[in-house]
């Protein structure tokens, strides 16, 4: 009897190990299973590493896969009547096989800059305020509206803001609807005055969120983050371009930048104004050459954002010695007050629009100055010898 038990009493004991160690072991599981990443997740995870899933773009329009109708791609340029725009304008319509679309309001961009091509058949031109919604069926956007010299985005620092953040949306909500990939022409400012020199695309800068510049930097950072936004979350196909600063032919002559200043002073016998303290440095990359990296980034794979400019950099006093050189000889020059938050320096690292895209500038300072002096000689009414460029200046 007592050896029977005894045997009782160990099988109790063995039977209840047994049960601590399976329940132990549950729990285990249950816990890990909580923890565990789905295997069907892990790999989204992995592909987006940021814990967002990755989304398929939306679906364009019917018409885009139709096999009889063959359609242009259908291009919208917001902001298209301005210098740049209107320079991509022409590029995209050279090309003739598109049908080019312009929204502007006109605030610093003017019809003038597209008189070529009104009345072409592949060619629209619409008065519209991107900070209202607007509905065109297009392939590809590429967002240029936004008044770009400081003293017109300094003009109405609200409408500035508003451009570029309801605008931006604007836009953003029509590429969804319609699945057209969308180019936001971003700038160097959201390097702030950059404490990184020269800037690459990973510094995140040095910027003043309640300056006067504040409306046109910050916004642009958060247009650059919608656009990112509507990538992550709806599968967007973004592009984001960071423009240094670009001259060139058709800019207003009274833009108030530094280049269109200095020329127009030149030409007009004025004292050119250079602001203090004259050491301070910019680089400048032509026109041609910004609506080519443009192009190749929309039509490329890469989201960006890509630095595009010349990395030539050179002082305010340096230039005013270039127009001085190249296009008025007796052209003098004195120091007068800057505005607030101007930066300091900056300089672009191109090696990302290099590699990723195949581009780098073409045209130096010394051949571009002298094309931008023609142009507003002649829309000055003075004379001006285009001497030829003596080798390249910078
Ligand atoms: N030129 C540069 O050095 C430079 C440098 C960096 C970034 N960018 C950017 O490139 C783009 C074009 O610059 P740009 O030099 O041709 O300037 P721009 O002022 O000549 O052109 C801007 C165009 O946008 C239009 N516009 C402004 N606000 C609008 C609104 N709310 N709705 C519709 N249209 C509007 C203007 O009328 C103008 O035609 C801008 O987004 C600018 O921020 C330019
Ligand atoms: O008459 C002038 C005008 C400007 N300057 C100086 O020239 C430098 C460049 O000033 P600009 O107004 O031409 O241009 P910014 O560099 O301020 O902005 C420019 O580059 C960034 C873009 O996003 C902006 O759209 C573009 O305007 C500044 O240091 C300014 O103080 C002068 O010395 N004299």
């Amino acid at each position: 009897m007592q050896s029977y038990g005894f045997e009782l009493r160990l099988s109790l004991k063995f039977g209840f190990v047994c049960f601590i160690l399976i329940a132990n072991a549950l729990a285990v599981r249950e816990a890990r299973s909580i923890l565990l990443i789905p295997s069907n997740m892990a790999g989204a995870l992995a592909a987006n590493g940021d814990g967002t899933v990755p989304k398929t773009p939306p679906t364009p329009s019917p018409l885009r896969s139709s096999k009889y109708t063959t359609t242009k791609m259908r291009i919208l340029i917001t902001g298209g009547a301005g210098f740049i725009g209107s320079h991509l304008v022409d590029r995209l319509m050279e090309e003739g096989t598109n049908e080019v679309i312009v929204a502007d309001n006109f605030f610093s961009g003017t019809k003038d800059n597209l008189k070529r091509w009104i009345g072409h058949p592949n060619f629209e031109l619409i008065r519209h305020d991107v900070t209202e919604p607007l509905l065109v069926e297009c392939d590809q956007i590429y967002h240029l509206a936004c008044p770009a010299s400081p003293i017109f985005y300094k003009y109405n620092p609200v409408k500035t803001i508003k451009t570029n953040v309801m605008g931006t949306l604007n836009m953003l909500g029509l590429a969804k609807r319609v699945g057209a990939r969308i180019l936001l022409t971003s700038t160097s400012e959201v390097y702030g005055d950059p404490l990184q020199h020269p800037q690459t695309e990973e510094y995140w800068g040095n910027v003043n969120p309640i300056g006067v510049r504040s409306c046109y930097d910050e916004g642009k950072r958060v247009a650059e983050t919608l656009m990112f936004d509507y990538h992550r979350q709806h599968g967007l196909e973004i592009r984001i371009a960071r423009i240094f600063n670009t001259y060139g032919p058709r800019m207003n002559i009274d833009d108030g930048r530094v280049v269109s200043n200095f020329i127009a002073q030149a030409l007009r016998g004025e004292v050119m104004t250079v602001q203090a303290p004259g050491t301070q440095t910019r680089s400048f990359c032509y026109v041609s050459d910004m609506v080519d990296g443009l192009i190749k980034l929309m039509g490329g794979d890469n989201t960006g954002p890509i630095n595009i400019g010349n990395p030539g950099e050179f002082t305010m006093l340096e230039l005013a010695n270039a127009v001085k050189e190249l296009i008025e000889p007796s052209a003098t020059y004195k120091i007068v007050e800057n505005t607030p938050d101007d930066p300091r320096q900056r300089k672009p690292d191109i090696t990302k629009a290099t590699k990723l895209l195949g581009w780098a500038p073409t045209v130096s300072l010394r051949e571009g100055l002298p094309l931008m002096a023609e142009d507003f000689a002649q829309r000055l009414g003075v004379s001006f010898p285009l001497q030829s460029p003596r080798g390249p200046f910078f």
